[in-house]
């Protein structure tokens, strides 16, 4: 026994040693950073169940860049506007690439557009996203879809608080994005009560399990000695759903390929995906795989950050009773009580457009971005950035940053009143969409219906919490995944605030 104490502790002081003149002989400056303490593991220990967060802390001890190791993996973190503008724009195309996990090469076989690395592949998808599937022109055929799903939502809301009963939003919200977003890909709608089918019912189930997969931290991607054991069992999970996956689409797949009589107008993204020819530019079609894999991106890039974005604006606002009533005092004003809100009042609506960035800056949806990596070694900060470290550029520090906001951590809409500062990727201190070439492709989709929604939201009800709860109660423990949603699901009573339902 005691001489595996011996061995151990041998081992230890020589990987210390070790560790410790690598350091000191490394010619170049490295950014500073926590010691990497735990053989193996590193600074892992230190990341706890919220990184961003804990990033964040040690941001406040090391600097707005700092070094760590994740297991094996050398990671920059950078925490301000200024080195955020440097990574994402002044070396946007060494930062272009990302990493490849055990879990998304399985599901996506990184032929999707969030996890492909740079190159050919990637800049083809990234065209067919901008030029043919997020376009204004699009967004705007697709406008009567939102109507429809958003205001069944607003019912679905009013039915179940009707008696003084509190609604879980998240649950609602969901299924009407869900909604939204099977209908863009397949003009399918699975998300309903009256929906109980054998197919709605497996595509809900799939949906859920390749969120979960896609937000669950595997320590093989660390430690990558780890990789065969599969020591959390992963590897059958992701086998198993990618070929649910298969299932599921292939069918989809098939019915869009019989069903050639649609008119233009009536395209989805399906039939759009499988009019472009494929990426290697001799065959006629995109294959399968890459369809797929772009369908799982909008499924999960598309869905959970658009529903966690309006539960926390609505979380915000019931803690701040005066900001909720002077943005129904604006839809009152702009809008009446005449007819519903529709998105294109939104324009005129400049202190509820400042409510939604507000959100968006203490709650971004993504608060370390995907995670980047760099193709050659490079500096930021002045600091040397070797090739093949992992970058996250954590912009939920950035967001709180002092230097870009004065009160940082207070929910203050007035701040973007009058200021030009907005959400597109070009001012580096409000990033919730990032910036440069990986910027999300979505943005203009996710913005408007987290905007259209908050806005009927809003406009149709007054919120209260349920019982004697108090808006200081609110919990707002966070929860680390695909996104960062609440932990506790907010519970809230809507009471009309205008009789929309009427008619
Ligand atoms: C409030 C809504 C949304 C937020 C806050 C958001 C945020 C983000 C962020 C932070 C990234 C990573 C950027 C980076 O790594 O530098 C991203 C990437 C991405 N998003 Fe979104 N997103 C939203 C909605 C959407 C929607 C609606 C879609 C599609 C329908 C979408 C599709 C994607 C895709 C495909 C990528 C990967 C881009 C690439 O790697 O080239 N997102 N998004």
């Amino acid at each position: 026994m005691a001489s595996i104490w011996i061995t151990s502790a041998v081992i230890f002081v020589h990987y210390l040693i070790k560790h410790w003149n690598l350091y000191r002989r490394t010619k170049v400056k490295r950014a500073p950073g926590p010691f990497p303490f735990w053989p193996v593991l590193g600074n892992l220990p230190l990341l706890g169940k919220l990184p961003h967060q804990a990033f964040y802390k040690l941001s406040k001890r090391y600097g707005d860049i700092m070094e760590l190791k994740l297991g094996s993996v050398r990671t920059v973190v950078v925490s301000s506007p200024e080195l955020a503008k440097e990574v994402l724009k002044v070396h946007d195309l060494i930062f272009a690439t990302r990493p490849e996990t055990v879990g998304t090469k399985i599901l996506f076989n990184q032929q999707d557009i969030a996890w492909a690395p740079y190159g050919e592949h990637w800049r083809h998808m990234r065209k067919i996203s901008t030029l043919e599937l997020f376009t204004l022109k699009r967004l705007e055929a697709s406008k009567h879809v939102r109507d429809e799903e958003f205001s069944w939502l607003v019912h679905e809301i009013f039915e179940i608080c009707k008696d003084g009963q509190p609604v879980n939003l998240r649950t609602s919200l969901s299924s009407a994005v869900m909604n939204v977003v099977t209908r863009l890909l397949i003009r399918k709608r699975y998300f309903s009560t009256d929906h109980t089918d054998d197919d709605s019912q497996e595509f809900k189930e799939l949906s859920v399990k390749v969120m979960n997969l896609c937000g669950v931290f595997n320590i093989s991607d660390y430690v990558p000695f780890l990789k065969p054991f599969d020591i959390q069992g992963l590897v059958p999970q992701f086998k198993q759903t990618s070929s649910q996956m298969d299932r599921v689409f292939d069918r989809v797949i098939q019915e869009h390929v019989k069903d050639k009589s649609k008119s233009d107008e009536s395209k989805d993204f399906l039939d759009v995906l499988l009019s472009l020819p494929g990426v290697d530019g001799v065959s006629d079609r995109l294959d399968d795989i890459t369809i797929k894999a772009v369908f799982n991106d909008i499924l999960v890039a598309g869905t959970d950050t658009i529903t966690t974005t309006v539960e926390w604006a609505l979380v915000q606002l019931l803690k701040h009773p005066g900001i909720i009533k002077k943005a129904q005092d604006e839809l009152n004003e702009v809008v009446g009580h005449e007819r519903v809100v529709d998105e294109r009042d939104i324009p005129q609506l400049k202190y509820f457009q400042a409510v939604v960035k507000e959100t968006l800056r203490l709650h971004p949806a993504g608060p370390l971005l995907l995670p980047h990596e760099s193709r050659e070694a490079c500096e930021v900060g002045g600091y040397h950035v070797p090739a093949k470290t992992r970058i996250f550029v954590n912009v939920w520090a950035v967001h709180r940053h002092p230097s870009a906001y004065e009160n940082s951590l207070d929910f203050n809409p007035e701040r973007f009143l009058g200021s030009a500062l907005d959400t597109k990727g070009m001012d580096f201190q409000l990033l919730p969409f990032g910036s440069g070439r990986r910027i999300c492709p979505g943005m203009n989709f996710g913005l408007l219906m987290v905007q259209i929604i908050l806005a009927k939201l809003l406009h149709t009800f007054t919120w209260m919490l349920p019982g004697e709860e108090s808006p200081e109660d609110i919990d707002m423990g966070e929860v680390f995944g695909v996104t960062i949603p609440k932990a506790v699901p907010l519970q809230v009573v809507a009471k009309t605030y205008i009789n929309c339902f009427s008619h």
